[in-house]
Parts: C-alpha cells; structure tokens; sequence
C-alpha cells in the first residue's frame, strides 16, 4: 500500500510580511568626540534603519563606496540581507576591500534594523534568539603611568567593571618599541599586584610590534595571567600568527582589521588566537559577523568584538553577542548615554559591566535624524605614529 502525500495548499492563510522597498540612503557625519558615519537606509513605507561605518579613518572611501551602492539598492526588498550583501560585495568583480566592506557594514547592519522594526522584534530574535541573559563587556582604561592606569582601574572597578583593557604606551607621536614593550609588562604586573584577582586585564598592543618583541611581551606577561593580549602584530601578514603561536601561551587576539570571513580565515582555521575581534562595522555587517561567529564555534575560539564606535556599532554587537554559543566578552569603549544622547535619546541598557537585551524592535535605539543631520561633522585625519627615526609606525 503506497502513502500519498497530502497536496500543497494554496489556500494558506497570507503572511504578514510587509512588502517594503529602499527609497533612499542618506550618509550623515557625526560628531561623538570624533566622526561616527552613519548610514540611514529609508523605506517608501516609512520605516529606516541605521548602520555605522567602522572605519575611523579615510571615511570618504566608504562615502563613496555608498554612492556606488545606491542604484544597486534602490527600489530593493530590504529584506533579503544576504541577497544585498552579495550584490555589493560583488558588484564590482574585484573583492570589496574594508573601505568597501565598512559601507556594505553599515548598510547591511540598517537592513536588519528595518526588518526587525517591521516585524516588532528585536534583531537578536531574528538570529535565533537569546543564548544568554546577558552580555559581559570590557571598558578602557587610560594613564601616562601605572600610577594613573591603577587610579583609572580602582575607577572602573567601583563602577562594576571587572575587566580592563589599556594600550601600549607611546610617547608623544613617537614610540620605542624596546621602551614601549618593558612599560607594558611592568605596568599588567603592577595593576596584578595592586588588584590580585579582582581584575582581569587586556592588554592592546595595537599591532605596533615586530615578532621578537611581541615575543619577549608574551612570555612576560605568562605568568600575569592576562585576559588576552590583543594584537602583537601586524595584520597584512595573519601567518606570523602561527609562529607566535608556537612562542607563547599567552591567550592572544586579533581581527578588528579583518574586512571579510576570508580575511581572518587563516586565525580562525590554524587556531591562531584564542579570541576572533572582528568589528561589525568593518567586516561586512551582521551578515557576516553571524557566520565568522559560527566558524569560531567549530574551533572553540571565542568573540570579543571590536567596538570603540558609536551606539549603533554597540547595538549591532550586542544583539549579535546575546545570540551566540562562542561568546567572550565585547568591548566597550563608548559608555552607553554618555555621548550623542541627542541622536540616540534610547540607547543600549547596562548594569555596571553587563549588557541587558529589551524588547525594542530592530537595533533598540531611538534615532532623531533631525538632531543627527544638524551634526554635520568633518572628516579630519588620523593622527601619525613615528618611530624614533622617524620612520612610519602603525598608530
Ligand atoms: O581595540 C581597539 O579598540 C583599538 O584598537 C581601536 O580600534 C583603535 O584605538 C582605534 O583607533
Ligand atoms: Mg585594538
């Protein structure tokens, strides 16, 4: 006796889904303490979304690699993420670069925010719900010396941050790296000695070393017990990685230059580092973020997402983090509500150290274009780092 199938119905009830169609893209200059990008994708049905560009430098790239995108998505369903994605990451034949990618970033950060504030879902509901109650985050901490890093940590610490990370110290435009690495175990050994084990320590290394020195700083700091140390090397080359690697057991980090899932593909597959920081801003979206975060999952490598940007790249993250098994901890440098409260009157919600989903559709921000277009902000250049030749360092 054979099974029929039951026949497909045609007569399922409609969905709900709005049929919405990407009307403008709007590029708007922020002033939050330096230039935040922020890209408003608007909908012929009313509803916009905001995205931000990650870099903080040479942002007329990404201006202009908005003007090329725009015929390719206007009069689009703004719906389909990954289509839109493809479209502009391919469009031009030759990979989209992180000046490219930034762009795509933001625009593709502003599809999900309208998708989730047409459906009235948050967007980490969208990528599967939440994985946790609640997201951990690191703050910066500053000073010229350990006198003023341990002031800034005591700081932090009453505040119920218990996490902290700072940079290595140049001086001036000008850094010895000799100088530069002996400063920087002296000062994670006197913030351990001052704290114990009350705080945990990041140290940014801001890829401003060479391999023997990054060396050197790794091993020191192995009996310090960091939380990782972030960036010892330059990103052109991700393989010195693996000789790092074999140096050291230092956790280490790296990513936040990473313009695509294939850009930090060698990290990921040779089990390089022990924490992936790509930014969403700058690697391609939460379309992409999403599937690196998967990739981490199969390597038990976890996230620790570079964000030093605005409320809408802290948004992005946190939605993002909420959802995801290979979760570590995301960077925090922008305090929610201490800046730009005139664009974003509703920002992400923290309780000392800790990140809290709402219910609020999309991203979760409220945004007053109108406070925002009044910005109108200057793109200014990064400043330079010498070495004491004078030869070019990486700031
Ligand atoms: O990890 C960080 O937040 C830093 O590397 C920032 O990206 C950098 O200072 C921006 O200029
Ligand atoms: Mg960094």
């Amino acid at each position: 006796m054979s099974t029929v199938a039951p026949a497909i119905r045609g007569d399922v009830a409609p969905s709900s889904r709005p049929e919405l169609r990407i009307s403008d893209i709007e590029v708007l200059q922020i002033d939050d303490g330096g230039v935040m990008m922020m890209v408003v994708v608007h909908t012929d049905g009313g509803v916009f979304g905001v995205g931000e560009v990650g870099l903080r430098s040479r942002q007329l790239a990404s201006r202009g690699a908005i003007e090329h995108f725009k015929p390719l998505l206007l009069g689009q369903d703004p719906f389909r993420t990954e289509h839109l994605w493809q479209v502009m990451a391919r469009s031009g034949f030759y990979p989209a670069d992180r000046a490219l990618m930034s762009a795509i970033s933001a625009i593709d950060i502003a599809l999900w925010d309208i998708k989730g504030k047409a459906l009235g879902l948050p967007i980490y509901e969208l990528l599967g719900g939440a994985a946790r109650d609640r997201v951990q985050c690191y703050r910066h901490i500053v000073g010229n010396n350990d006198a003023q890093l341990i002031e800034s940590a005591h700081a932090a610490l009453e505040e119920g941050w218990t996490v902290v990370r700072f940079g290595v110290p140049s001086e001036g435009n000008i850094i010895d790296s000799r100088r530069a690495t002996r400063s920087s175990i002296q000062s994670c050994e006197a913030l351990r000695s001052e704290f114990g084990d009350r705080i945990d320590m990041i140290l940014d290394v801001h890829t401003r070393l060479d391999l023997g020195d990054a060396t050197n700083l790794c091993r020191e700091l192995e009996p310090v017990d960091m939380y990782f140390v972030e960036d010892p090397l330059r990103w052109e080359n991700t393989t010195i990685y693996d000789t790092l690697r074999q140096r050291t057991t230092v956790p280490l980090a790296a990513g936040e230059h990473a313009a695509s899932k294939w850009d930090i593909r060698h990290l990921i597959e040779n089990d390089a580092v022990d924490f992936a920081r790509f930014d969403l801003c700058i690697v391609g979206g939460l379309t992409e973020a999403k599937k690196i975060a998967g990739w981490c999952e199969t390597h038990h490598i976890r996230t620790a997402t570079h964000n030093p940007l605005g409320p809408i790249a802290t948004a992005a993250s946190f939605q993002l983090n909420l959802t995801l098994p290979a979760f570590g901890i995301q960077e925090q440098y922008q305090i929610p509500g201490t800046r730009v409260n005139d664009v974003f009157p509703v920002q992400m919600h923290m309780d000392g150290e800790w990140m809290l989903p709402t219910s609020a559709p999309g991203l979760g921000l409220e945004v007053d274009l109108d406070a925002a277009r009044a910005h109108r902000a200057e793109i200014v250049p990064m400043p330079e780092l010498r070495r004491p030749d004078g030869s070019v360092a990486n700031w």
